[in-house]
This record gives structure tokens, C-alpha cells and sequence, in this order.
């Protein structure tokens, strides 16, 4: 390991003992944000607030501090170069906007830290900043990160190329972390695996799927086959679920464990279903599982050692797990 990649895999394991052995990751952004009144009716969906309202962005992360959490998400899931080109921005502009929304994250964690830090007793502790890097289909904007369902043109070569540019934008920003968010399929894992390897990319990443059953990746493959791949790579410290319901994350953390050694980052929705044509949120198919602070212990005794919410969840959903797991703050 180099000096750059040690000095980074440290701040996340201090982190994670600062926090007593499990931190807190913040919770929906893009779903946040709507609640203070912006509208992602928008092949861009929660990147258009990057151009719209970037100072709403840095509100909704001091929210999520002030929650209790110890990593913030970038506001970067579906913000992409070709989705920025085709919106007639430059590509100076496009890359402008990648820097920009870890910027935002950092610039709130350093406003927020040096406020709170003066006094040990209140109980927080540094945050992290991860930039989010969301999958193919979040750019195709139909959902099909819940299917992996991507055409038939598509392969390794291809998603690599899709991932390349914005990665290494991301990177180049300085973030804590690269979190590849709502992963499909074992292809896409492939593909960011190499990449990170291609790229010689020194900033550990997490690399999470969702699931639509609860057994298996969104695409139908057994994670057996997307976590062999991952496994291999010593550029991802992190592996986990994001964005699945609930109801299905205990499941997945007991089956990961028994394929993998990394650490277990879970960040479950409300348990709403995504309807990616008409672009809303459908009652869960099982009732809402809302007690994240009992879930969270459930999660962490099952073995989570990062343990957070995705859409639709909100800084009440983080304050209940950050005061259950941590008893504050
Ligand atoms: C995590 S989903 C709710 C994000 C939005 C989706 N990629 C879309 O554009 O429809
Ligand atoms: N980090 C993204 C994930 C969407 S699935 C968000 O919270 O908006
Ligand atoms: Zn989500």
C-alpha cells in the first residue's frame, strides 16, 4: 500500500473508532432536497441542484451533520459529464460541477467541525466526505439501476468509458472516499474494479448494490459473483447495500459476511419502490419498516460497521440511528 492510500484507509478506520466501532453515513439527499422544495422532474434528477441551488446542497449536508453523521454523500449520483454536455454545458463546465459538489461537502464538514469542536462534550466527531458515484443507469435516468438492465450494446469497454472521465474529476477533488452508489449488476462491478486499478485511484471506495428481492443484485446475479470480483481488488475497502428496503438489509449483511472480509456499509430507502417511468415513489410492498433505531442495533450486532439511509429517508431518520448506535449525539 502507498503512502497516499495508507494515510486514507487510517482517517476511515479512525473514524470508524471514533464512532465506536460503526459510523453514521447521512441519508437521501436528492429526497431531502425536494423536502426544502426543489423539483428533480429531470433527466439530471438531483445533479440540475448543482446548477440550480448548489447553496441548498451545503444546507441539506449541515442538516445531516447536525444529525449525528460521520460520512457525507456528494450530490454527484447523477451528475455526469455527457448528462451536463447534453444539457449544452462545456465540459469545463461539466467537470466544474463534479469538483464543485465535493466542494460542497467539504467546505459544510469544515464550517460545521469548526463550529462543534470546541466543545468535546457535544459528541461529534470529524465527518468524511464521499463523493457519490452512481451507476450507468442512473444516468439513463429509467430506473435500470434497479434492473441493470442496460441494452445489449453494452460491456465492460463501455461502462469503463462512462465511468473514466467523471472518476477521475472525482477523485482529483480530493474526497475521503468514492462511494459507488445503486450498483446493478456484476458487469458494472467488473468495470469499476478495473477502472480503479487502471486508474491507480488512492482514495479507498465502497462499491454498493441494491436489491429488489433481497437475495440477490438488482440485474437477478448472485452477489456471490459481484463480491468474488470486488474481493480480488485491494482499491475497495467497503462493499454493501444501498437503496433496498429495510426490510432486506439484516438478510444481505449475514450473507455478505459470508463472502466477504471488507467492511459492510448499509444505507437502506424508506422502503418505498421507485417507479422509474412515471418518476415517483410507490407504498412499500411490505409495511413501512420506519424504526431505524432499533434496526440500526439489529444491523450492527449482525455485523454494519457503516450504517446510514438513502431516499426518503431524512436527518430524523439519521438522528435516530446516530443516538441508537452511538448514544448521541
Ligand atoms: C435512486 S433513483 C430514485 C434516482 C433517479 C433515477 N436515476 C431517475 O432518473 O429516474
Ligand atoms: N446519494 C444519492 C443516492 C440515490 S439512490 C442520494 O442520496 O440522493
Ligand atoms: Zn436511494
Amino acid at each position: 500500500m502507498g503512502k497516499e492510500e495508507e494515510a486514507a484507509t487510517t482517517l476511515l478506520e479512525e473514524t470508524l473508532e471514533k464512532a465506536g466501532g460503526c459510523g453514521v453515513i447521512d441519508g437521501g439527499l436528492a429526497t431531502q432536497l425536494e423536502i426544502h422544495g426543489a423539483s428533480f422532474d429531470d433527466p439530471l434528477w438531483s445533479a440540475v441542484c448543482l446548477i440550480n441551488d448548489p447553496n441548498l446542497i451545503k444546507r441539506v449536508h449541515l442538516e445531516y451533520l447536525e444529525a449525528g453523521s460521520d460520512i457525507l454523500v456528494t450530490s454527484s449520483y447523477q451528475a455526469t459529464i455527457p448528462g451536463f454536455l447534453s444539457r449544452g454545458l462545456s465540459m469545463q463546465e461539466a467537470e466544474a460541477l463534479l469538483e464543485k459538489s465535493v466542494r460542497l461537502a467539504i467546505d459544510a464538514r469544515d464550517e460545521f467541525w469548526s463550529a462543534v469542536n470546541k466543545n468535546a462534550e457535544n459528541g461529534y466527531n470529524r465527518a468524511l466526505v464521499a463523493a457519490s458515484v452512481g451507476s450507468y443507469g442512473a444516468y439513463l435516468a429509467d430506473g435500470s439501476e434497479y434492473s441493470g438492465i442496460y441494452g445489449q450494446n453494452i460491456d465492460v469497454t463501455k461502462l469503463k468509458d462512462f465511468h473514466r472521465r467523471r472518476l477521475q474529476v472525482l477523485a482529483g477533488a480530493s474526497p475521503d472516499i468514492l462511494a459507488f452508489e445503486t450498483i446493478p449488476s456484476r458487469l458494472e462491478t467488473q468495470a469499476i474494479v478495473e477502472l480503479l486499478e487502471e486508474e491507480n485511484v488512492h482514495i479507498p471506495s465502497w462499491i454498493c448494490f441494491s436489491s429488489v428481492d433481497g437475495k440477490h443484485a438488482s440485474s437477478g446475479e448472485c452477489f456471490e459473483e459481484c463480491l468474488n470480483v470486488i474481493n480480488k481488488s485491494t482499491k475497495v475497502a467497503i462493499v454493501g447495500i444501498n437503496c433496498a428496503p429495510p426490510l432486506y438489509v439484516d438478510g444481505l449483511i449475514r450473507k455478505f459476511k459470508k463472502l466477504t472480509d471488507k467492511l459492510i456499509a448499509v444505507y437502506p430507502n424508506s422502503g418505498e419502490i421507485w417507479d422509474g417511468k412515471a418518476k415517483i415513489w410507490l407504498p412499500p410492498q411490505c409495511s413501512k419498516d420506519s424504526d431505524f433505531g432499533s434496526l440500526a442495533l439489529r444491523w450492527r450486532d449482525s455485523g454494519a460497521k457503516l450504517i446510514g439511509g438513502c431516499c426518503r429517508t431524512s436527518p430524523g431518520t439519521i438522528r435516530d440511528i446516530s443516538k441508537a448506535i452511538k448514544g448521541k449525539p
